[in-house]
């Protein structure tokens, strides 16, 4: 209740008066630093960190072009500093203090491409970002948004606990994206109002390892078994509709940006001590015998409070989760195995 009404008063015009004032008493301070924060991704994600009244300092951080980013979104009159890092030689300085760490540096989809042939340049990418991590914040969250998340996770796991940083509390892979397009089509489908649409989405980031939950939306509407497919299916290709839509001008951006600010937010408010803060996410995990699995997770001042179970399945989904096994599994093999070497 306090932070919903700080939240509002923050973004009032009068918020410069209260955040010296009251507002930055109540609100502790937090930094966001944004790993590829000139990309398709960065740039919005950047604006709608700019925007959240959580945030006292914004550091976006890619190999070139930041400057310009950084002093076009920090002329926006919200609470947060904003300062731009250019070059590998600068990453040390956007890390330090950092909370929360969200990384969408590497390359995209074009037509044809699966998420998996993006490993062999972006798991370097994220390697790399991952030391500098464990070095200059390794108390931090991370939010990691490059693909393929089903490997580029346990790669970051790996970098870690090599550096002897890990702690799977603070790790997060961002499924957000596919609960966000799971509650739009079956708001659809189901002709119900978007907002008040719940489904949970498990398993991972990739195609059939994405495996949402339509059997325990809400509200419940009365959809067939063939529509309840199709939704299925819907959401699992939803990465693939956008990418043939931009035909090679890369993947999905702006849904992508409003869904990773929508989980750098939840991580933010679970630091500050709010209560019931949950949502999806593929997390070290023991609620399948897969070491990593995405699945409702309840957020809280130390990160990951608690790894909530799958609840009852219906006979299409336990099908589903079967199913997705294997190819999670060998992806997550693959990004340990690559991190080892
Ligand atoms: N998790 C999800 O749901 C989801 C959704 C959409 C896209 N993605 C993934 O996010 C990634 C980024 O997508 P995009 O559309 O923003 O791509 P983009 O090419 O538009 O932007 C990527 C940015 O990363 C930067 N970069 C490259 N190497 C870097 C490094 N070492 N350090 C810092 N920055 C670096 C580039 O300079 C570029 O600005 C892709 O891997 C994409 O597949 C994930
Ligand atoms: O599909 C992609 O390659 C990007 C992203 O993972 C998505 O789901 O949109």
């Amino acid at each position: 209740m306090m932070l919903r009404s700080i939240k509002s008063l923050a973004t009032s015009p009068s918020s410069h008066i209260l955040r010296r004032g009251y507002a930055s008493e109540a609100v502790p301070d937090r930094k966001v630093a944004v790993l590829g924060a000139a990309g398709g991704i960065g740039q919005p994600l950047a604006l709608l960190m700019k925007l959240n009244p959580l945030v006292s300092s914004l550091a976006l951080y890619d190999i070139a072009n930041t400057p310009g980013v950084a002093a076009d979104v920090g002329h926006i009159n919200t609470r947060s500093e904003v300062s731009g890092y250019s070059g590998e030689a600068e990453l040390g300085k956007a890390l330090e203090g950092a909370d929360v760490v969200i990384i969408p540096a590497g390359v995209p989809r074009k037509p044809g491409m699966t998420r998996d042939d993006l490993f062999n340049i972006n798991a370097g990418i994220v390697k790399g970002l991952c030391q500098a991590i464990a070095k200059y914040c390794p108390h931090a969250l991370v939010n990691m948004i490059s693909n393929p998340v089903n490997s580029t996770v346990p790669i970051a796991a790996e970098v870690f606990k090599k550096a002897g940083t890990y702690d799977p509390k603070r790790l997060f892979g961002v499924t957000t994206l596919d609960v966000v397009r799971a509650k739009t089509f079956y708001a659809g489908k189901a002709k119900v109002p978007v907002a008040e649409v719940n489904v949970p989405v498990v398993g991972g980031h990739a195609g059939i390892t994405i495996l949402p939950l339509f059997s325990q939306a809400t509200p419940k509407a009365n959809l067939s078994d063939a529509e309840i497919t199709a939704l299925t299916k819907r959401t699992q290709d939803g990465g693939t509709e956008v990418v043939e839509a931009k035909a090679g001008k890369g993947s999905a951006t702006l849904s992508m940006a409003y869904a990773g600010a929508i989980f750098a937010d939840a991580c933010l408010k679970g630091l500050n001590g709010a209560p019931d803060v949950v949502e999806c996410s593929y997390v070290q995990s023991t609620i399948t015998e897969l070491p990593f699995f995405a699945s409702k997770v309840r957020l809280g001042k130390n990160g990951v409070e608690e790894v909530l179970g799958l609840g009852p399945l219906s006979d299409y989904e336990k099908e589903g989760l079967e199913k997705l096994k294997p190819e999670l599994q060998s992806s997550i093999e693959k990004g340990i195995k690559f991190a080892n070497q």
